[in-house]
């Protein structure tokens, strides 16, 4: 089973790659790993397992972050009505977005960051995703909020962006113009 160990933190070269497009269908190979990366998820946010494996609660994994340089995420993530969403998705492509903004009010953290960055991320507020599933349907995603959010953050770690580089160098909590705040 995949544990923090094997997450990779900034400064290895590979955060900073741009990965590579899965083949499709994708090899068994690829299949396991992007199970493994949601069952990290599903594992680091049970209070148990994540104490007996010490691992660091997320929400969002993208390949690259286990050193695996392939456009592959996954997101396990409760809605607002608690009810849990679980997505493993191959080669996925934010193909439209609102013009408005919105960000974490916390801020964000990230499994390869081992510190807290402090400042407002500048997201957009409402993307479209298009991906494969690791089940091989093509999905059309439209999303707001915090999942939108979630999804930004991996599809960034694709194309080898770390959330704090959206920070504003000047004023860290510096207010995009009408933008969501999401608590
Ligand atoms: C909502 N914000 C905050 O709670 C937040 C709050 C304070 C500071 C910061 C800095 C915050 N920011 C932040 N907190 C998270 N977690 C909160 C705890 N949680 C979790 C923990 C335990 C069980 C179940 C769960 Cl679910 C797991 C996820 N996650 C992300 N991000 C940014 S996008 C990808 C996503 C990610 O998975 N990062 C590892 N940011
Ligand atoms: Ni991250």
């Amino acid at each position: 089973m995949l544990t923090t160990n094997e997450i990779i933190r900034e400064g290895h070269p590979t955060l900073r790659m741009a990965a590579k497009e899965v083949d499709l269908p994708p090899t068994q190979e690829e299949k396991d790993t992007l199970n493994e990366m949601l069952q990290y998820l599903i594992n680091s946010q049970d209070p148990e397992t994540a104490m007996k494996y010490n691992l660091r609660p997320g929400v969002g994994l993208a390949a690259p972050q286990i050193n695996v340089p392939k456009r592959m995420i996954a997101v396990h993530i409760a809605d607002e009505t608690g009810k849990q969403h679980s997505y493993a998705l191959l080669n996925p492509k934010i193909v439209s977005h609102s013009v408005e903004k919105s960000y974490l009010t916390t801020g964000e953290g990230c499994l390869s960051v081992d510190r807290e960055v402090a400042g407002f991320v500048p997201r957009y507020a409402r993307v479209t995703v298009k991906a494969t599933t690791v089940q091989g349907e093509q999905v059309k995603l439209r999303l707001k909020g915090l999942v939108a959010i979630v999804f930004q953050h991996e599809i960034d770690h694709l194309n080898g962006v770390m959330f704090y580089d959206h920070i504003n160098k000047q004023d860290p909590f510096h207010i995009p113009e009408n933008a969501v705040a999401i608590e």
